[in-house]
């Protein structure tokens, strides 16, 4: 039998909650497609902080990287909002993206059927179906530039550096490439072409890499251009390709379309079958211990693991279509509407009924 070892890192807020939701539909999907799983639990962000002074610790990183892949809840919350920038919770987050290699972030936004009512958007303006791949570079850009914080002259100020090379966005834009290949080959590039430097050698180096795809129909928008027609028009869009912080942006909006950000899965990746899963949401501290944080956009992250790196498709199908009934049967308080027919519950319910229909 095929065992796996993933390191879990629970992280602070809703994650613990979350993770726990989705090592259920994990384990229940290892029974039945004929796998094991070993889980070894540490430490990252504000717990780490609290139990070992840093967000980061080493024994994290050599767990993570002596892993098959890494599950990941979310970090972060007001206790150590007032912790210096470099020993923040979410400078474990960035800290662990880096130290692994994982430069590449898919977040697909896709709208489940049962939740279409769900959508702050009209039904017509969804469409049929909404399928669209958000790939997000993750281990460059302005999140990772030079940075600092002066004073002269008795005014302060600070700084934070946009910056990209030429091969960070050409390893981007051959996952978003192949990507498009594999769906509805159409591409959107998204930049500030028209203000950054940075930008405009992203644009220049997306178009020599499509010469790569002739099948692939590409496009580029502005940034700001992009947040608006995700609202207008989603449809139009299959895979959207940005850096970093646009992607960070673009991804929370594209979630809402789904219905709402716990909805919406993803993937990082570094070019092996490593990968770590987490879903785009944070650590939501305002509902934080109260069992009514929505598991499923950590319980599709495990569909994409197995899917990704641990080639284990069927059951990465399974979780997705127990998620799929399970929407017809309950819902958590973010996707819950009056009159849609299924029952309001608690995150361990949810996790409970996708669970039980794998
Ligand atoms: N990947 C991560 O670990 C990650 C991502 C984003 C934010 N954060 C951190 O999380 C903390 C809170 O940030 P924020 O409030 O801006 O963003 P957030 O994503 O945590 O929450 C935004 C809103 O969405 C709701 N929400 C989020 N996930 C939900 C879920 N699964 N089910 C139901 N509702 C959900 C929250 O209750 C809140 O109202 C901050 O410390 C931030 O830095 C961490
Ligand atoms: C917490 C933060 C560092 C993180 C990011 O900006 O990457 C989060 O917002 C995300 O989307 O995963
Ligand atoms: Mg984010």
């Amino acid at each position: 039998m095929k065992n796996y070892k993933l390191t879990v890192l629970k992280g602070d807020g809703i994650g613990p909650e979350i993770v726990d939701e989705a090592i259920k539909a994990l384990d229940k999907a290892a029974d039945k497609f004929g796998f094991s799983v070993e889980y070894d639990y540490q430490l990252l962000g504000g717990a780490a902080i609290d139990a070992t002074g840093v967000p980061l610790p080493e024994e994290t990183v050599n767990s993570c990287k002596a892993a098959d892949s890494v599950i990941l809840g979310a970090v972060g919350g007001p206790k150590w909002d007032k912790e210096p920038g470099n020993n923040r919770p979410e400078a474990g987050l960035l800290g662990i993206r880096k130290a692994l290699g994982l430069y590449a972030n898919l977040r697909p936004a896709v709208i489940f059927a049962p939740l279409r009512g769900a959508s702050p958007l009209k039904p017509e303006i969804i469409g049929e179906s909404l399928d669209i791949m958000v790939v997000r570079e993750l281990t460059g850009g302005i999140y990772f530039g030079d940075r600092g914080t002066e004073e002269r002259d008795g005014v302060k100020s600070a700084f934070d550096t946009e910056r990209y090379s030429v091969p960070e966005i050409e390893r981007i834009a051959r996952v978003a490439f192949d990507m498009a290949q594999k769906r509805d080959k159409r591409l959107t590039s998204v930049d500030k072409a028209n203000v950054l430097d940075s930008s405009r050698l992203w644009r220049a180096t997306v178009d020599r890499i499509a010469k790569e795809y002739p099948e692939v129909q590409v496009s580029h928008l502005y940034v700001d251009n992009t947040a608006m027609q995700l609202v207008r028009d989603p449809g139009q869009f299959d895979v959207i390709l940005t850096s970093n912080m646009f992607g960070d942006i673009l991804s929370d909006e594209a979630s809402m379309i789904s219905g709402s950000i716990g909805m919406l899965a993803s993937a990082s990746l570094g070019g092996s079958g490593f990968g770590l899963y987490e879903p785009i949401h944070g650590s939501a501290p305002d509902i934080a211990g109260q069992d009514a944080a929505n598991p499923l956009a950590t319980i599709l992250s495990i569909a994409m693991l197995l899917r990704y790196s641990l080639d284990e498709p069927e059951a990465a199908k399974a979780i997705e279509d127990a998620v799929a009934k399970a929407l017809t049967k309950a819902r958590t308080r973010d996707i819950y509407t009056e009159g849609c027919g299924a029952k309001l519950v608690g995150c361990g319910e949810m996790g409970d009924i996708v669970a039980s229909l794998i």
